[in-house]
């Protein structure tokens, strides 16, 4: 049974600032539902960056990644609700763009897999993970006075 308390790191890459994408994918979460409990826009160093994609260092592509990474800022964002973490991958869209769905953040905007424009957790765990990496100031508690108009 999935929780209402369940929270994920997103992130819009470098491509998505530059691009002026931040207030359509916020707005995207917003509507859904999901709670905004923290939000920093930051440029991230390449050692802060290797260490968020470890998991994939030896991949070919890997020093690509962490330059396109670390080329501009990112939005740095925790997001709280239903699912979250599944949910928000499927509001994403596929890794690659060209196989997202329509509708999606990545199949309305991208076409290329190196300029994605955004990050979501995979899993729970690994969201928790990313949680402590990018906010390690911690996050803002506060009651959504909306909550009861959209779980029952
Ligand atoms: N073949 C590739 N060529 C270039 N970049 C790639 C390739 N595969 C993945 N990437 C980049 O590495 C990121 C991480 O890859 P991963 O396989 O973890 O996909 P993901 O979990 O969907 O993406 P993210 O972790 O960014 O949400 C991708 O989002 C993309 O920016």
């Amino acid at each position: 049974m999935p929780s209402i308390h369940e929270r994920t790191y997103i992130m819009v890459k470098p491509d998505g600032v530059q691009r002026g994408l931040v207030g359509n994918i916020i707005d995207r979460f917003e509507k859904r539902g999901f709670k905004l409990i923290a939000l920093k826009l930051v440029h991230a160093s390449p050692e802060h960056l290797q260490k968020h994609y470890e998991d994939l260092k030896d991949k070919p592509f890997f020093p690509g990644l962490i330059k396109y990474m670390a080329s501009g800022p990112v939005v740095a964002m925790v997001w709280q609700g239903l699912d979250a973490v599944k949910t928000g991958r499927v509001m994403l869209g596929a890794t690659n763009p060209l196989a997202s769905a329509p509708g999606t953040i990545r199949g309305d905007f991208a076409l290329a897999v190196g300029r994605n424009i955004c990050h979501g957790s995979d899993s729970v765990d690994n969201a928790e993970k990313e949680i402590k990496l990018w906010f390690p100031e911690g996050i803002v508690q506060y009651e959504a006075t909306l909550a009861s108009w959209i779980f029952e």
